[in-house]
């Protein structure tokens, strides 16, 4: 995997439309029917695909990760063939994801992975509409944090299949929280367990340009009704300063700055006894929204 080319959820569009272009400050584009929208950050088509319908625990429908070449995906196709992995090519979605060739297959919990080569680039010029500038290209859209069913487990998938690299872990009551890598981005998947929380998205990091990016996205945040999960704060081990807010889905975006890259040949896998060096605070009101979806 060379990168996270793009994100699938569920949840309510005309919340979404709203919440993606307002608070995101994402650009709409057309998506390819009535009950799909799509959002682009960067030059790419698109990076966020959200798909009509309710909020919930299962709002995730796919991952979308890069690959940097039609041999490496055929090796990636070998390789979980090997493994006794279902492996499926589909002509009629690679043209819904505008990709030249795509296979879907299921990780270790179930999430629907999509590798795929050649997403398509636009000709039209990136145009947020509040200003906003993102940190994607290369790196790809971001990072996902799943809650999974055995974040080691996940941790060891991820890297022997899919090629990722531990970044660190952080110490998060009982277990231990993986961080992973598969270009300068310091993580693009993250894994946790906490007990009574099913398998499902934790958050989508999405990061922008400048500190002003982030502190008017919260000052839009707060004077909205969508609550915030975790004030703004800064992560021990990517350095990132960042916000959470919880989506028309129930899941979270956290919309950071600043994040550190970490380069293969020098880097050392490290552990932190806590995730913030300052602020984070995980807001309770914030549970709700986040089990029923309502904003
Ligand atoms: C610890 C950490 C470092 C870098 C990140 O990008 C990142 O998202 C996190 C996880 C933050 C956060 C936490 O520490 C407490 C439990 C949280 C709120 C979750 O339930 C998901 C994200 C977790
Ligand atoms: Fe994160």
């Amino acid at each position: 995997m060379e990168s996270l080319g793009y994100l699938v959820v569920r949840g309510p569009l005309d919340q979404w439309k709203e919440f993606g272009t307002s608070v995101l400050g994402a650009q709409l584009v057309a998506g390819p029917d009535d009950s799909t929208l799509m959002f682009r950050t960067d030059e790419r088509a698109f990076r966020l695909v959200v798909e009509d319908g309710q909020a919930g625990p299962d709002s995730l429908l796919a991952i979308g990760f890069d690959v940097a070449t039609l041999q490496a995906l055929d090796e990636l196709a070998t390789t979980l063939t090997d493994r006794g992995i279902k492996v499926d090519e589909n002509h009629e979605l690679a043209r819904a994801r505008r990709v030249q060739r795509l296979i879907t297959f299921r990780d270790n919990d179930g999430f629907l992975i999509e590798a795929h080569v050649g997403h398509e680039l636009s000709n039209e010029p990136f145009v947020s509409p509040r200003g906003v500038s993102f940190v994607c290209g290369d790196l790809g859209l971001g990072h996902v944090f799943l809650f999974a069913s055995d974040a080691q487990q996940s941790s060891a998938f991820y890297q022997d299949v899919l090629g990722f690299r531990l970044s660190d872990t952080v110490a998060m009551g009982d277990n231990e929280a993986y961080f992973l890598h598969c270009n300068p981005r310091h993580h693009t998947a993250a894994f946790g367990t906490f007990t009574g929380v099913p398998a499902g998205i934790g958050h989508l990091m999405i990061e922008v340009g400048t500190l002003d990016q982030v502190g008017r996205a919260l000052d839009i945040v707060q004077k909205s009704s969508y609550p915030v999960q975790m004030s703004l704060g800064e992560h021990t081990n990517d350095r990132m300063t960042s916000f959470y807010v919880v989506t028309p889905s129930g899941f979270a975006i956290e919309y950071g700055y600043d994040g550190l890259l970490v380069d293969d040949a020098t880097w050392k896998v490290g552990r932190h006894d806590a995730g913030s060096i300052w602020g984070h605070q995980f807001n309770m009101d914030s549970l709700a929204a986040m089990a029923g979806g309502e904003a």
